[in-house]
C-alpha cells in the first residue's frame, strides 16, 4: 500500500436491493432463495437501525480495497461502510481503531500491529477472495476476531486464467504480441507447441485445480493431479489419475499449481524438485508466489532444466525490478488478475458482504475460518444454554479464584451429537471475563482458555424423557476458595443450572439446592444457620443501606441446619452495608456475586 488514501462515501441505493430480490422470489433456485433469506434478514436488522431500536448500533465496515457495487450495496443495508483504497499503512492503523470490520484482498496485510491499533474493537476481517495468506490468523484469535473469506466466486475466473496462461505460454501468444507492437513479423521464431495429448499436473486439486482439469480434459490433455488431501473419488469422478509429488514432477509438461500458501507449501517448487521435471515442462501458478523458490526457478530456466514459466503471483507483489523472473524470454507475467473478472468481483464481493454481515450478526458465518462452524439452528436452540453456562462460569469464579482444573457436565438427550462448542466457549468467557479487557469468543475461547492452563475436562450425560437437546448444566473446579459453602464434598467449587422458561437458573451451589435467577444484577449469598428472624435481620440491614430487595430464595440441607440465602438487590450493596449483613449472627459467611445483564 502506498499513497495517500482514496477515501470515498460508497453509498448509494440503500434498501432497494432487498425488494429486488423479494419480486425474484418465485422462480428462483435454491440457493439464491437463501441468500435472499439472509438479505432480508439484514434487512430487517436496517429497519431495526432505522427505527432506533434500542442495543442496534451500526457498525462501521472499512472497506480497504476495490470491492465491487454489489457487495458495498448489501454492507450498507446493515452498517456504516467506509470505502478508503490504498491506505498507507499508517492510515489504515488509524482507521481500523475506529472499525467494526475490515475487508481486504490479496493486496492489505493484516498484521499483528493491525489487530493491535484495532484496541478489541475490530471483529470481522473479511477477505474478499480465497487466499487468507496476508492475515495474521493466529493474531485474529487472539483478539476473538472471525476470519470469514469468499472461497467459491472466484474459483472459475481462476481456472480460466490458468489456461489462458497455458494457452498463451503455448502458442508465444505474449510474445508474438509484443513482437508485433515492434513491427515485426516472425512467424518461425515463435513455433508453440500442441496442448493435445500434453501432460497436464494440476497440484492442488481443490476448487481451482478441479475447474483447471475439466478445461484440459476439454482440450485433450492426459491430466494427472497430486494433492495429498483430495479424495479418490473426486479424482476418479472427474477421470483424474491421482499420482504421488515424484511421479507428477516426472510425468508432467505442464504444471499447474493450486496449492495454497502454508509453511508446508513454502518454496515446495525448488531446485531439486525442477531438475526431476522434463525438459521440455512448463511451470504455470496462479496459486501463490510463495510456493515457488524464485531462484531456483530462475537457475532452472538458465541450465535449461525446464522451458518455461508463466506466473500470475509473486513472492513479493508487485515484484521488485531485481526478480529474477522478470523479463525473461521464456517466462509470462500477468499482475496477478487470476480473480480479476467482472463476474468474479461482482461475485466476491457479495459473497464477502455476506459473510461480514453474518458474522458482525454474531452468527455463524459459513466461510469463517478461525471459528468452528455451528449452525444458525444449533445456535438458537443452544443460546438460551449458552446463557446460562456463562452465568455459572461468572458465579464460580467470583465464588473461586484462579480456577484450574474445570469439570463441566452437560444433560443431554443426545450425548453422541451435541457440539459442545458454543457452551464450552461460553463457560471459559465466564470464567476469565473479569480478569481481561479482551474479548472472549467462540473464535478465541479454546486459546485463552490454554494460554491462562485452564484444563476444560467435558462429560455428557444422559438425560431421559427431555425433550430439550440440553437440560442441565453443572461445573465443578479446583480453584481457591474464599467462600467455602460453595464446595462440594469434593472441596470443589460446585454449581449447576437449568434454563427455565427461557431464562437461566442456579439450581446447586456447594451441597445446596436452590432456585435463583441469574438473569443479571447483583446476589448476595449468605450461609447461615436455619432459625427463625434471619431473613427479617438481613432485610433490616439492607434496608437500613438503602437496598431493594427484588428476591430473595433459601436452601437447606435440613430444618434447623445449614441453609443458603440467596437475595437478589436492585443496588450493590456497599462494604458498609455487606459487612452489617455478614455480622448478623446466625449469617457463618456471605459474598456479593455481581452478574452482567447481556451475554455475548
Ligand atoms: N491468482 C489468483 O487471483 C487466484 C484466484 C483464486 C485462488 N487463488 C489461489 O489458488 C489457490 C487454490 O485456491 P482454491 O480455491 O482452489 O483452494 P482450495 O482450498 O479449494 O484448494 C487448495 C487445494 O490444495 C491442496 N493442498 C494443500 N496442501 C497441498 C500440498 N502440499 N500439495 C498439493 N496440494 C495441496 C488442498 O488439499 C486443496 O485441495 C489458493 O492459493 C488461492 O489463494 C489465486
Ligand atoms: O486468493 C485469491 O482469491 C486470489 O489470489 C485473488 O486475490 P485478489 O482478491 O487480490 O485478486
Amino acid at each position: 500500500m502506498n499513497g495517500s488514501a482514496r477515501v470515498a462515501s460508497c453509498g448509494r441505493r440503500a434498501v432497494r436491493g432487498r425488494h429486488a430480490a423479494s419480486c425474484r422470489a418465485p422462480g428462483a433456485s435454491r440457493a439464491s432463495r437463501s441468500r435472499m433469506a439472509r438479505h432480508q434478514a439484514i434487512a430487517d436488522d436496517l429497519d431495526k437501525a432505522s427505527l432506533g431500536a434500542p442495543g442496534f448500533e451500526r457498525p462501521t465496515v472499512l472497506v480497504a480495497e476495490k470491492l465491487g457495487a454489489a457487495g458495498i450495496e448489501l454492507l450498507e443495508q446493515y452498517g456504516n461502510v467506509e470505502c478508503a483504497y490504498g491506505m498507507s499503512e499508517a492510515e489504515l492503523l488509524e482507521k481500523v481503531a475506529e472499525s467494526d470490520a475490515i475487508i481486504v484482498r490479496s493486496g492489505t496485510q493484516v498484521t499483528k500491529e493491525v489487530f493491535a491499533a484495532s484496541k478489541g474493537r475490530l471483529r470481522v476481517v473479511g477477505r474478499a477472495g480465497v487466499g487468507i495468506d496476508n492475515v495474521d490468523l493466529h493474531a485474529a484469535t487472539q483478539n476473538g476476531c472471525v476470519v470469514v473469506n469468499a472461497p467459491t466466486a472466484n474459483t472459475v475466473a481462476a481456472a480460466e486464467h490458468g489456461i489462458a496462461l497455458m494457452c498463451s505460454f503455448a502458442r508465444n501468444v505474449a510474445q508474438a504480441d509484443a513482437s508485433m507492437r515492434q513491427g515485426k513479423w516472425e512467424r518461425s521464431a515463435l513455433v508453440g507447441v500442441s496442448l493435445v495429448d500434453k501432460t497436464i499436473a494440476i497440484m492442488g486439486f481443490g476448487k481451482v485445480g478441479s475447474e483447471v482439469a475439466r478445461r484440459a480434459q476439454g482440450l485433450g490433455m492426459k491430466v494427472i493431479a497430486h494433492d495429498p488431501y483430495a479424495s479418490a473419488d473426486k479424482a476418479k469422478a472427474l477421470g483424474v489419475e491421482l499420482v504421488d509429488f515424484d511421479e507428477a514432477v516426472a510425468r508432467g509438461d505442464f504444471f499447474s499449481l493450486h496449492m495454497p500458501l502454508t509453511p508446508t507449501t513454502d518454496k515446495m517448487f525448488n531446485a531439486e524438485v525442477f531438475r526431476a521435471m522434463k525438459p521440455n515442462a512448463v511451470v504455470i501458478n496462479v496459486a501463490r508466489g510463495g510456493v515457488i523458490n524464485d531462484n531456483d526457478l530462475a537457475a532452472a530456466l538458465d541450465a535449461g532444466e525446464i522451458a518455461g514459466a508463466a506466473l500470475d503471483v509473486y513472492t513479493v507483489e508487485p515484484p521488485p525490478a531485481d526478480n529474477p523472473l522478470v523479463g525473461r524470454p521464456n517466462v509470462i507475467l500477468t499482475p496477478h488478475l487470476g480473480a480479476s473478472t467482472v463476474e468474479a468481483q461482482e461475485g466476491v464481493a457479495v459473497e464477502v458482504a455476506e459473510a461480514v454481515v453474518t458474522a458482525l450478526r454474531g452468527e455463524p458465518a459459513p466461510s469463517a475460518i478461525n471459528a468452528p462452524m455451528v449452525s444458525s439452528e444449533l445456535m438458537k436452540e443452544l443460546m438460551p444454554y449458552a446463557d446460562l453456562i456463562h452465568k455459572l462460569g461468572i458465579v464460580a469464579t467470583q465464588l473461586g479464584k484462579n480456577p484450574k482444573k474445570v469439570n463441566v457436565t452437560y444433560k443431554t438427550q443426545a450425548p453422541d451429537d451435541l457440539d459442545t462448542r458454543l457452551l464450552r466457549a461460553n463457560l471459559v468467557k465466564g470464567l476469565v471475563e473479569h480478569t481481561t479487557n479482551a474479548t472472549v469468543n467462540l473464535v478465541n475461547a479454546d486459546l485463552v482458555a490454554e494460554e491462562r492452563q485452564i484444563e476444560i475436562l467435558e462429560t455428557k450425560s444422559t438425560a431421559t424423557g427431555k425433550t430439550d437437546l440440553v437440560s442441565g448444566v453443572e461445573v465443578s473446579m479446583t480453584a481457591e476458595s474464599d467462600f467455602p459453602s460453595a464446595l462440594n464434598k469434593k472441596g470443589k467449587i460446585f454449581v449447576g443450572g437449568k434454563v427455565k422458561d427461557g431464562e437461566p437458573y442456579l439450581t446447586k451451589l456447594g451441597d445446596f439446592e436452590l432456585d435463583v435467577n441469574l438473569s443479571g444484577g447483583c446476589l448476595m449469598l449468605c450461609r447461615q444457620s436455619d432459625q427463625p428472624g434471619v431473613i427479617a435481620k438481613v432485610g433490616t440491614q439492607l434496608a437500613a443501606g438503602g437496598i431493594n430487595v427484588s428476591f430473595m430464595t433459601v436452601g437447606r440441607t435440613g430444618p434447623r441446619e445449614d441453609a443458603m440465602m440467596v437475595i437478589g438487590v436492585d443496588e450493590k450493596p456497599t462494604q458498609e452495608t455487606a459487612a452489617a449483613v455478614s455480622a448478623i449472627d446466625a449469617i457463618k459467611e456471605s459474598v456479593l456475586v455481581d452478574l452482567p445483564m447481556t451475554f455475548f
